[in-house]
């Protein structure tokens, strides 16, 4: 089984991620795992951290010559504004001269957090509840993506709203959809929208407000059958769900046609079956977003992910004082404007995790040459059907 788990606060020495289950022989270049920590870090509309940092991994095991071992792959990334925090971060004791946050901000974990944990500094809560960790799972999805590329299987994402501004994608030719995101400052296809998104991130960030959006995942060349209809928790589209919901931020999840559903007959709901020799079972249209029964159909799997507005405003919304119960502006603390387009590559990397360990599961091996047997022989089945 593929699984991982990730540790580090916001502002502590660093971030690591374990990620058990890869086979072993896959080849993976740690330069590759920095590029998507570089892709997560850029987007108009970051604060000032991410001037701080400069994403590298480190790989501390797992891997020998850049292949796979089989064994626990162990990713770090260092914190650089670590050296301004340690006093207030040290895990061991030390004279406190931190101030200590006492007005919660509302939409962030703080004041949740400090119920449930019996925290009188909610910096206790903020410091694990913040999207830093999502650099853990860029790394892992980065070493995913590798898994899934010696089956062809690639994933991309695009910004498809920014606050009211969405992007015309009719007006975007269809090769450049998907494959020219990386072009724009805010990750957009479509040059017009992405200029009035700069635009706006540039005027509500000088009101002191902040914004959300959408953003699109697409995975391609999954085979057939990922996933299960058997088990609740077995199914394609509600383990990809909890994957997507549980990025910072992210409130509602939408599988092809989505909410649209809601309002069409069946008759325009689904996506017709034919069948010819070259081509084998196929679909004109993929409503479904490549999912049918909680199992992948063979189609593309496309998602799109809202994400609401960061919820640390420099102009604070109405808050109480934690310690005289008095009305109070919440607290006021560095942050981004907006990071749909940061988002988009925490969006890819989970999805890439929650793929290879379907895909893991369906065909198991413990080398990636037993995997792509395995994955061989299932494709020639289907071929028969
Ligand atoms: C890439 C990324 C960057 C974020 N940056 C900030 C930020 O700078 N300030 C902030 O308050 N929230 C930021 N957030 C959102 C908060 O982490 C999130 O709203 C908070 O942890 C509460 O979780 P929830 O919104 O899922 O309920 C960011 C989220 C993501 C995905
Ligand atoms: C550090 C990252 O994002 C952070 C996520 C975040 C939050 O509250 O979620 C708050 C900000 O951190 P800071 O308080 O240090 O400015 C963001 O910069 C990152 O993405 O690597």
């Amino acid at each position: 089984m593929i699984r991982f788990t990730t540790a580090g606060e916001s502002h502590g020495r660093g971030i690591i991620a374990i990620l058990e289950g890869i086979p072993a022989g896959l080849n993976v270049n740690s330069e590759d795992i920095d590029v998507e920590l570089a892709r997560r870090q850029k987007g108009y509309g970051r604060g000032a951290r991410m001037r701080i940092e400069t994403d590298v991994v480190k790989v501390l095991s797992g891997m020998r010559y850049a292949r796979t071992i089989g064994s626990p792959i162990a990713l770090y990334v260092t914190n650089r504004d670590w050296e301004n925090w340690e006093n207030i971060m040290s895990p061991i004791a030390v004279d406190l001269d931190g101030e200590i946050l006492l007005k919660p901000r509302p939409g962030h974990a703080d004041l949740a957090g400090l119920m449930k944990y019996g925290s009188t500094d909610f910096r206790d809560i903020l410091e694990r509840a913040s999207a830093r960790e999502t650099a853990a799972r860029v790394a892992v999805g980065a070493v995913c993506k590798e898994l899934l590329k010696e089956f062809d299987i690639r994933i991309t994402s695009y910004t498809l709203q920014i606050g009211n501004v969405t992007a015309d994608i009719n007006s975007v030719p269809a090769e450049k959809i998907w494959h020219n995101t990386e072009m724009s400052y805010v990750r957009c296809p479509d040059a017009a929208a992405s200029k009035k998104m700069i635009q706006l991130i540039k005027k509500t960030g000088s009101q002191g407000d902040t914004l959300g959006g959408k953003l699109a995942v697409k995975i391609e060349n999954v085979p057939a059958g990922l996933g299960s209809h058997t088990q609740w928790d077995l199914k394609l589209d509600g383990r990809l769900a909890q994957s997507f919901l549980s990025i910072q931020a992210i409130k509602a999840v939408e599988f092809g046609s989505g909410s649209k559903l809601a309002a069409i007959p069946g008759s325009l709901s689904h996506d017709e079956i034919f069948y010819n020799d070259k081509k084998g079972f196929y679909r004109n249209t993929n409503r479904a977003g490549g999912i049918e029964g909680g199992m992948s159909n063979g189609e593309t799997i496309e998602i799109s992910c809202t994400m609401k507005a960061i919820p640390s405003l420099a102009k604070p919304l109405r808050s109480v004082n934690l310690s005289t119960k008095k009305a109070a502006k919440a607290e006021a603390v560095r942050s981004d404007v907006c990071a749909v387009p940061a988002a988009g590559i925490v969006a890819e990397a989970v999805a890439a995790f929650e793929i290879a360990k379907a895909l893991k599961e369906k065909f198991g091996g413990d080398n990636i040459e037993d995997m792509k047997k395995s994955v061989a022989a299932y494709k020639a089945r289907l071929k028969n059907i």
